[in-house]
């Protein structure tokens, strides 16, 4: 398959057709011109205890799906290694990038590869973005054969962030818990405790001829109980909030988090009427927190990458709305079922 990287420095000035969004996507009539969208930030530095965290996390997560964390306590020279070996990685050869391709046989999405978004079933329209996806933790779930070589501090780098990573996974599970009025560690036993996976993707798009007809990765929520994305200094997500698209403001060294969750392929504005509420924090909060849409557009100089990590739940473990958070007043709002089953079903569009 050919590799958006190869297409971008093949292509003059000209975008493929098969790049080409419907119009009711493309970003030239869809985004809101001129206005960053203020999602909340929270500050991580005030002391641990602090009630008032414990709230900003339960608002931003309950009304947004979606925030962003300064003063994380991760330092900034771990970020810029994992960026870097990042770029390292995808500035390689593509003959070396292919050594890491995703097996098209398995099962699993691990490796160097590249997607292909159906859209109403026929027409394939593909996302200007290629990506390589490496389980980070625990070390039970890591597969090393699908992490580059190259550069040889790719994996030291990698592991330092997310040595650091658990610190902020932990308190952030720790407020979440809290603001649904659980036991501190009641929410990070239900999705999963120590074997919560993380999942780590890094996006590389390249510089698009023509981004107002283009989009990185469509509309969509996060198959993951939340997300923990690092972006660079380019500016490209957008999130979908009162029928518009905004763009996320870019915060350096912040930390972005989306509340996970599923929702069918939006098959045009009505996506809403897709929606098909089925996974992790929004189930197991049953319904208090909400999933986030959003997307992410291309920059006609500019490289942009993003390095979001997926926090999972094991494939065997069941989730659902939390047992201490359903009652004969406020019955369930969703099934249970193992993650591993709802991935499946959500990864081949099975509906649930
Ligand atoms: O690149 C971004 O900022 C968003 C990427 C994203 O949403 C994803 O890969 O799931
Ligand atoms: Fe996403």
């Amino acid at each position: 398959m050919e590799r958006v990287q190869e297409v971008a420095s093949s292509c003059n000035q000209d975008l493929p057709p098969e790049f080409i969004r419907p119009e009711n996507e493309q970003p030239r009539f869809t985004t809101v011109p001129g206005r960053r969208l203020e999602v909340p930030v929270v500050d991580f530095g005030a002391p641990e205890g602090n009630n008032n965290l414990v709230k900003l996390v339960y608002d931003a997560s309950s009304q947004w799906g979606l925030f962003q964390i300064v003063n994380h306590g991760i330092p900034n020279d771990v970020i810029e290694n994992l960026q870097r070996v990042g770029r390292q990685f995808f500035d390689l050869a593509i003959e070396e990038k292919e050594g890491y391709a995703k097996d098209p046989s398995s099962k699993s999405i691990e490796g160097y590869g590249t997607k292909l978004n159906t859209i109403k079933g026929t027409q394939e329209i593909k996302g200007w973005v290629d990506h390589l996806f490496n389980k980070i933790w625990p070390p039970s779930a890591v597969d090393y054969r699908f992490w580059p070589r190259n550069p040889p501090d790719y994996r030291e780098a990698v592991e330092e962030y997310a040595k650091h990573l658990h610190e902020v996974v932990n308190k952030l599970l720790r407020y979440l818990s809290l603001g649904l009025g659980l036991a501190a560690d009641e929410l990070k036993a239900a999705v999963g405790g120590a074997e919560l996976v993380y999942n780590m993707k890094i996006n590389y798009y390249p510089p698009c001829p023509h981004p107002e007809l283009a989009l990185g990765v469509p509309a969509h929520s996060d198959l993951s109980a939340f997300t923990i994305l690092v972006p660079n200094e380019v500016q490209g997500l957008q999130v979908f909030r009162d029928e518009h698209w905004y763009d996320v403001g870019y915060i350096p060294n912040a930390l972005i988090i989306h509340i996970g969750d599923q929702i069918e392929e939006p098959h045009s504005f009505c996506w809403k009427k897709s929606i098909c509420f089925n996974a992790n924090l929004q189930i197991l909060s049953n319904g208090k927190y909400k999933a986030v849409v959003h997307r992410s557009i291309v920059n006609k100089e500019k490289t942009r990458m993003s390095w979001p990590v997926f926090m999972e739940p094991p494939p065997d473990l069941e989730v659902g709305p939390h047992p201490k958070l359903v009652s004969e007043d406020n019955p369930p709002k969703y099934k249970t079922k193992k993650f591993g089953d709802y991935a499946y079903c959500k990864l081949n569009k099975i509906p649930q």
